[in-house]
């Protein structure tokens, strides 16, 4: 479970946010719906624990993530949280398979590799495993980033507008199985959003 309290951020005096507060349970989903620059990359990287607070609040399963050491929250990070950011980050050296691999090494975690092809199946892209990232298209790499987010079995998965290169029917496959994965590792799925599409695939909203 994700809670948000009185959360405050500014990158400047001109810029500043006050966020509403939100609670998604396990095996729950939440969707944060807004328009361009209304901060919900800044939202979402804020639960993420990328950027710090200035005032309020984040609770994961229970504990208050406030005063944590940058090494605490990294190692938070890795084993609790599945990030899928607007642009993927891949290691661009490195095959389909190794870069979801990694977040098992970063997490501390074995390398799974039986996971890595169940999930690559789950989420169809298992005929890429050993091709480069750059050789895929958005959508691919939009399933590949999925699937290196349920690596750890993550209490939670944080999604950064993760349909918003793809299609009616991608649009709706992804969904679907991010919402299916979540719910079967029992994690809160938090996505945030400035597409439409998505309104009516979730009960739980809230609006920037
Ligand atoms: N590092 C930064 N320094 C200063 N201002 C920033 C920084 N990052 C974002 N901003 C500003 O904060 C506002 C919110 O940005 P953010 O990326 O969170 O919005 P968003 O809702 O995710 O937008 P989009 O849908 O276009 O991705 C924008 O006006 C942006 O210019």
């Amino acid at each position: 479970m994700i809670t948000s309290k009185n959360l405050r951020f500014s990158y400047s005096p001109q810029k500043q946010f006050s966020f509403p507060d939100i609670a998604c349970n396990d095996k729950e989903a939440l969707l944060i719906l807004g328009q361009s620059g209304r901060g919900k990359t800044t939202f979402l990287h804020l639960l993420a624990l990328l950027l710090q607070p200035d005032a309020g609040n984040i609770q994961i399963s229970g504990h208050t993530l406030s005063g944590l050491s940058s090494t605490e929250r990294t190692n938070i990070r890795a084993k609790s949280l599945g990030i899928i950011y607007q642009r993927a980050h891949f290691v661009s050296a490195l095959s389909v398979i190794d870069n979801i691999l990694l977040s098992n090494y970063l997490a501390g975690n074995k390398q799974d590799k039986e996971k890595a092809s169940y999930l690559a199946e789950q989420l169809g892209f298992a005929d890429h495993l050993n091709k480069k990232t750059t050789q895929l298209s958005q959508g691919e790499q939009q399933r590949v980033s999925i699937a290196r987010a349920l690596m750890n079995n993550p209490n939670v998965i944080l999604a950064d507008e993760p349909t918003s290169n793809l299609d009616d029917n991608n649009c709706q496959k992804v969904i679907e199985l991010l919402k299916k994965q979540s719910s079967l590792i029992g994690a809160s799925l938090v996505v945030v959003t400035h597409d439409q599409r998505l309104k009516d695939e979730f009960p739980n909203q809230v609006f920037l």
